[in-house]
C-alpha cells in the first residue's frame, strides 16, 4: 500500500519544482528517486535488515534518505519497503523528521522491488495517476555517501542519453571457473568496471524495460542499465563515480559507514570563553594545540548575535569556566541547541573545561563533591536528546612547561571526546 507520509506531498514538490523555474538550480525538470530498501541483508549475518541498522543512533537509510533530501532540484523520494518493515519505515520519517517520502512495498527480488517504487511515481495504488518524473534516479538505500555533484552528472547524462550509471575500476580480478571448481580463464580486468549507483533514466525508458522485463530478469536480475538496453535498446552513459559510491553489503561495512560520518562530524570545534582573560587565553593556547591535531577551532565569547550561526553549523562546543563550577554556560548552549532541534540527525558534542585558578596560584582546591553529580545529572539529560556533555578539570599553573603540558593534555583529550563521540564517557569529569 502507497503511504504518502505528508499532507500536500505534491503541492511541496510543486513548490520545488517551482524553485527550478527560478533558474535556481541547473535542472529545469522533473526528478525523483527511488531507494530500494526491502532487502533483508542477509549477508550481513545480522537479524536486523542493514538498511535499519543504526549507528549514531540513526538507520542507514535515514542517512541516504537525508543525502537526496538536501539535493533541491529532487522533488520527489520513494522508498521501497518490504511489508514487515512498513511500520518501521513510518517510524523513521517520522523520527527523523523525513520530508516529501512516499513509502511502497517492495518484492521477493530487487527488481521487483525497484519495479513497485518506478511504477509509484506515475500510478497511485488505486490507480490514479500521478506526475511523473522527467528524470528517476535509482539509488540503493544502502548507499549513504552520494554527492549532490555526482548525483547532477548521472541526471543531466539520463536525460541526453536515455539512461546513465555509475562506475568504479575493479578492485579483484574476475574469473570465470569450471564446474568442477577450477579456473576457467580470467577476464583482462582494464577492460571492465563494477557497475554501482546511482543510475539514471529517463522515467518512460524504465518504466517499460520493466513492463517488458521477463520473469527470470526480475527473478536473477541484477542490473537496471542491462534492462533498459535489452528491452528499450537505450545504451547507458557510463560515468565514472568517487570511491564513497560502495554498497554497505557487510557487517563491516556498516562500522566503516559510522566511522565515516563521525569523521564528517569531527573537523572542527567551537570554544566558548565567557569572555574572561584567563578563558581566553586558554582558549588561543588550546586552538593552537588543536590545530595541530586536525581540529579546526573557532574561538567566541558568547553565542548570542552573529556568534549564535556556530548553533547551526558546530556539531562540537567547547565552554570554559574559570573558578566556576556552575553549569550556566552549558545550559545556555544545551537550551539553544535543543530549540534549534540540531541534534535531531547527529549528536553534538559539549565539552566543559573547568579551569581552576587559586589566587595564590598553588594547586587550586578539589572539586566539591557537588561538580560530579551535578555533571552527571545534567548530561544524562542531555543524552536523551542526542547532545553528549563530556567535562574536563584542569589547574591553572604559573610554570609554563607544566600548563603547557595541561593544555596539550585537555586539546588531546578535547580531540578524542569530539571524535569518538562515545555516550560511555558523557558526565564524567576527567582530569587533564
Ligand atoms: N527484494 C529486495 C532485495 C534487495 N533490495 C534492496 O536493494 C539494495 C541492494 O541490494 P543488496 O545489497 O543485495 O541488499 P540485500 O538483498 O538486502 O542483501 P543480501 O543479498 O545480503 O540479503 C538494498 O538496499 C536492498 O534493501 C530490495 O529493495 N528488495
Ligand atoms: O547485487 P546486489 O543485490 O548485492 O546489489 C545490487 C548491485 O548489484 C547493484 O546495486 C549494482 O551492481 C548496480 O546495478
Amino acid at each position: 500500500m502507497d503511504r504518502p507520509v505528508e499532507p500536500g506531498h505534491f503541492s511541496a514538490c510543486e513548490a520545488r519544482l517551482d524553485k527550478h523555474m527560478a533558474g535556481l538550480c541547473s535542472v529545469d525538470f522533473p526528478v525523483a528517486v527511488v531507494l530500494p530498501a526491502g532487502g533483508s541483508g542477509e549477508r550481513t549475518g545480522l537479524l536486523t535488515p542493514k538498511q535499519f541498522c543504526t549507528f549514531l543512533n540513526r538507520p542507514l537509510i535515514s542517512y541516504t534518505i537525508q543525502t537526496f533530501e538536501r539535493v533541491p532540484w529532487i522533488q520527489s523520494i520513494v522508498v521501497v519497503v518490504a511489508k514487515e518493515s512498513l511500520d518501521l519505515m513510518m517510524d523513521i520519517i517520522h523520527r527523523f523528521h523525513h520530508r516529501n517520502v512516499l513509502v511502497v512495498h517492495g518484492g521477493s527480488t530487487r527488481h521487483r522491488s525497484i519495479f513497485n517504487g518506478v511504477r509509484a511515481l506515475s500510478e497511485g495504488e488505486d490507480g490514479t495517476a500521478r506526475v511523473k518524473p522527467k528524470v528517476v534516479i535509482i539509488h540503493d538505500a544502502v548507499r549513504p555517501f552520494v554527492e549532490e555533484d555526482f548525483l547532477l552528472k548521472i541526471t543531466m547524462a539520463a536525460k541526453e542519453q536515455g539512461a546513465a550509471g555509475a562506475i568504479r575500476p575493479l578492485v579483484s580480478t574476475v574469473i570465470a571457473t569450471t564446474l568442477e571448481g577450477y579456473l576457467d580463464h580470467s577476464l583482462e580486468r582494464t577492460k571492465y568496471r563494477a557497475s554501482e549507483m546511482p543510475q539514471g533514466f529517463i522515467y518512460d525508458v524504465i518504466y517499460q524495460a520493466y513492463q517488458r522485463c521477463s520473469e527470470s530478469d526480475f527473478e536473477f536480475g541484477t542490473e537496471c542499465l542491462h534492462l533498459a538496453l535489452q528491452y528499450c535498446g537505450t545504451n547507458a552513459k557510463l560515468i565514472e563515480g568517487p570511491p564513497t559510491l560502495w554498497k554497505v553489503t557487510y557487517k563491516r561495512d556498516l562500522a566503516a559507514a559510522e566511522s565515516i560520518v563521525k569523521e564528517t562530524l569531527s573537523q572542527s570545534a567551537c570554544v566558548v570563553t565567557g569572555g574572561s582573560a584567563q578563558a581566553t587565553e586558554l582558549a588561543n593556547a588550546l586552538q593552537r594545540s588543536m590545530s595541530a591535531l586536525d581540529m579546526e577551532v573557532d574561538v567566541i565569547s558568547d553565542l548570542i548575535g552573529d556568534n549564535a550561526k556556530s548553533l547551526s553549523k558546530e556539531w562540537n562546543f567547547i565552554q570554559l569556566s574559570v573558578n566556576s563550577s556552575c553549569f550556566s554556560e552549558v545550559g545556555r548552549i544545551l537550551g539553544a541547541l535543543e530549540e534549534a532541534d540540531r541534534a535531531l540527525l547527529h549528536p553534538v558534542v559539549i565539552i566543559w573545561v573547568y579551569l581552576n585558578v587559586s589566587e595564590d596560584g598553588s594547586s587550586a582546591s578539589e572539586p566539591t563533591g557537588g561538580e560530579p553529580a551535578a555533571m552527571m545529572e545534567l548530561a544524562t539529560g542531555a543524552k536523551l536528546g542526542n547532545i553528549l556533555v563530556y567535562g574536563i578539570q584542569l589547574h591553572h599553573s604559573k610554570e609554563a612547561t607544566l600548563w603547557g603540558r595541561s593544555v596539550e593534555k585537555v586539546a588531546q583529550m578535547s580531540c578524542a571526546l569530539i571524535r569518538d563521540r562515545s555516550p560511555a564517557l558523557t558526565g564524567q569529569l576527567l582530569q587533564a
